[in-house]
C-alpha cells in the first residue's frame, strides 16, 4: 500500500488534563472513520510512579482512564499511553501537542530527526516564550515547526477539558493555512458536541489563547478580593483591550473577526468562569498562599500555564518599554510573584491608558 493510502497514524504529545480529554475525543471520532486513520493511537505519557506504586501508563492501558490527570473519564481501548516519547511519535503523519508549554522545548528536542517528514503537526498548547537573551516572542507552533522542520496549526478555544471528556457543547477555532491539514483536522475532531471554525491565521489564535490565562488570572484576584459584577465585568474587559493591543503590536493587520471566536473572547469567558487558572488566583488573594503552593495543594501535578505567561509577557513588554500601556499584564505579573498586593490591579484600573481617551 502506498503511504498516500494508507491510514494515517495519529500520536498524541501529552497525557494530562487536557490531553487526556482530547484522547478520548479523538480516539472515538478515529474509530467512527472507519479506515482513514490508524484506529490505535499512541499518547505519549511521561512515566510517573502513583501513590500505591503503580506506574501510570500500566494503569491508563489496563483501566482505560487517566487516574491521575482526568479520573472518572473513560478513555477508549484503542489509544494506548506509551512511555518512550520516540516510540510513540514513530511514523505519525499527524502529530498533537498538548503538553503544558515550559516543556515543549525540551519535548522537542528530544524528537528532532525521529520524525516523518511528511507528517504534520496540531497545537492545542497555550503559552508563548520571550527569548531571555533578544526579548523576541516565540510562539509554541513556531518552536515545534523550527526544531522538528514539519508545519504546525493549532486548535483554541473555550474547551476545559473534563467538560469536553463529558461531550458537554463547545467550541473551537482551528488556525491553518492549508486546505489539506484544515480538513484532517476537522476529521478527527469536528462533531456536532464540538464544533471547529477555521481561520487561515496561526498566530493571532494561538497569542490569544496564550494571553487569555493571564486575564483569567486577574478575574480570579478580582472575584477572589470580591470585587463588585461592575468591577469584574470591567477586569474582563479591560484585560481584553490589553490582548487585542498586545496581538496588534505583533501583527498589525490581524483578522478583526478571531476576537469575537472561541480563540477570543469566549475562551476569555470560560477560563474567568472557571478554569484553572482563576481558580488559583482566586485563592491567592483570598489566602495569601503563593500559587506555587496552591498548585501543589490543589492540583495534584497539573500546571497553571498563566503565571509563567505573565512572567514572558512582562518581559516582553519591559524591554520594549510599554510596561505602563499594559497595566492589567504587568500587575498581573507583579501579583503571582507576591510583588504588590492583589488590590493593586484593581486600583490601577481606574487610571487605565483605555480612559485617556483625547
Ligand atoms: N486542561 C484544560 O482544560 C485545557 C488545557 N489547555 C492547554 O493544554 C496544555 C496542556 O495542558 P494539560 O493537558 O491540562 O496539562 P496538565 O496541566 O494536566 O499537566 C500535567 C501534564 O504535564 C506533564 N508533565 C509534567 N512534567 C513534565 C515534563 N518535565 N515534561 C513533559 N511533560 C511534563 C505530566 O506528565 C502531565 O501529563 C496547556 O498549555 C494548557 O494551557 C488548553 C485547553 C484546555
Ligand atoms: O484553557 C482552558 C479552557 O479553554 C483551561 O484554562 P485553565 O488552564 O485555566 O483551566
Amino acid at each position: 500500500m502506498s503511504s498516500s493510502t494508507a491510514p494515517k497514524k495519529i500520536a498524541i504529545v501529552g497525557s494530562g488534563n487536557w490531553g487526556s480529554a482530547i484522547a478520548i475525543h479523538i480516539g472515538e471520532k478515529v474509530r467512527k472513520l472507519k479506515g482513514q486513520y490508524d484506529e490505535k493511537i499512541l499518547m505519549w505519557c511521561r512515566e510517573e510512579t502513583l501513590d500505591d506504586g503503580s506506574k501510570l501508563t500500566q494503569v491508563i492501558n489496563k483501566q482505560h482512564e487517566n487516574v491521575k490527570y482526568l479520573p472518572h473519564e473513560k478513555i477508549p481501548d484503542n489509544v494506548i499511553a506509551e512511555p518512550d516519547l520516540c516510540e510513540s511519535v514513530k511514523d505519525a503523519d499527524v502529530l498533537i501537542f498538548v503538553i503544558p508549554h515550559q516543556f515543549v522545548k525540551k519535548t522537542c528536542d528530544q524528537l528532532k530527526n525521529k520524525i516523518k517528514s511528511t507528517a504534520f503537526a496540531l497545537t492545542l498548547i497555550k503559552g508563548f516564550y520571550v527569548d531571555e537573551q533578544t526579548n523576541d516572542l516565540m510562539l509554541v507552533s513556531q518552536l515545534i515547526k523550527n526544531t522538528l522542520n514539519i508545519p504546525c496549526v493549532c486548535l483554541m478555544g473555550a474547551n476545559i477539558a473534563h467538560e469536553v471528556a463529558e461531550k458537554i457543547f463547545c467550541e473551537a477555532t482551528v488556525g491553518s493555512r492549508d486546505e489539506k491539514h484544515s480538513e484532517i483536522v476537522r476529521q478527527l475532531i469536528d462533531t456536532p458536541e464540538f464544533r471547529l471554525r477555521f481561520y487561515p491565521d496561526v498566530e493571532i489564535i494561538e497569542m490569544l489563547g496564550a494571553l487569555k490565562n493571564v486575564i483569567a488570572v486577574c478575574a480570579g484576584f478580582a472575584d477572589g478580593l470580591k470585587a463588585g459584577f461592575n468591577t469584574r465585568a470591567a477586569v474582563l474587559r479591560l484585560g481584553f483591550r490589553e490582548m487585542v493591543n498586545f496581538c496588534r503590536l505583533l501583527e498589525k493587520e490581524s483578522t478583526p473577526e478571531l476576537y469575537l471566536e472561541s480563540c477570543g473572547i469566549a475562551d476569555l469567558i470560560a477560563s474567568a468562569l472557571g478554569g484553572r487558572n482563576y481558580n488559583g488566583a482566586k485563592k491567592l488573594a483570598e489566602t495569601n498562599k503563593s500559587l506555587k503552593e496552591i498548585e501543589k495543594e490543589d492540583l495534584n501535578g497539573q500546571s497553571l500555564q498563566g503565571p509563567g505567561t505573565a512572567k514572558e509577557v512582562y518581559r516582553f513588554l519591559e524591554a520594549k518599554n510599554l510596561l505602563d500601556k499594559f497595566p492589567m499584564f504587568r500587575d498581573a505579573y507583579l501579583i503571582c510573584e507576591q510583588k504588590l498586593e492583589p488590590k493593586k490591579l484593581l486600583e490601577n484600573l481606574h487610571n487605565h491608558p483605555e480612559f485617556q481617551q483625547k
